[in-house]
């Protein structure tokens, strides 16, 4: 299996995990603390560029749902933003279905992350890709984008 994926290019690597609705063995959840609450760390080192996990979760256009309102005020901390077709669609990962996706934590300044749209049968995927090498023990982050998310203006003493 592992002599397989080696041969893999990281997004069919995404589409494997994609499809098999999994996660990398060795990513975990942690609480790092009450201000950040949980984050997603690699207990193995990862390599620039390779697949490291999707964001799961219920995709919707909010022009086409009644979500649209609460999306609009931003009030739901797991969900993420992207365009498709010329429109503006949101992943919902609010539902705790146990991936880790939705616990990745943000970092605009030195992410080791970015999210890159996959798709499979038609419909996207939000996956993130390493930027830098990811040793082991390391928190897996991405730049959440251009936002005054509160917890940038604070200093945090971890
Ligand atoms: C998608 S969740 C990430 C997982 C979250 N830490 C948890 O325990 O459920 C996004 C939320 O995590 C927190 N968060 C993300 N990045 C953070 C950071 N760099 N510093 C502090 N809190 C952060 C914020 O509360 C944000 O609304």
């Amino acid at each position: 299996m592992e002599k397989k994926r080696r041969q893999l290019t990281p997004e069919q690597d995404a589409l494997e995990y994609m499809l098999a609705c999994r996660d990398k063995p060795f990513l975990e959840e942690k609480f790092i603390n009450s201000f950040k609450g949980k984050g997603v760390f690699t207990s193995r080192a990862i390599e620039p560029s390779a697949f490291v996990v999707e964001y799961r979760g219920n995709i919707f256009s909010p022009k086409h749902t009644t979500r649209r309102k609460k999306w609009g005020d931003n009030l739901n901390k797991y969900f993420f933003e992207f365009s498709w077709k010329g429109a503006q669609w949101c992943v919902d990962a609010s539902k705790d279905d146990g991936t880790l996706g939705r616990l990745v934590n943000d970092d605009h300044i030195s992410p080791n992350c970015e999210m890159k749209k996959m798709f499979s049968e038609g419909k996207p995927h939000l996956c993130l890709f390493a930027v830098t090498k990811i040793s082991p023990g390391e928190e897996i982050t991405y730049n959440y984008g251009d936002s005054s998310y509160p917890w940038r203006s604070t200093v945090s003493l971890y």
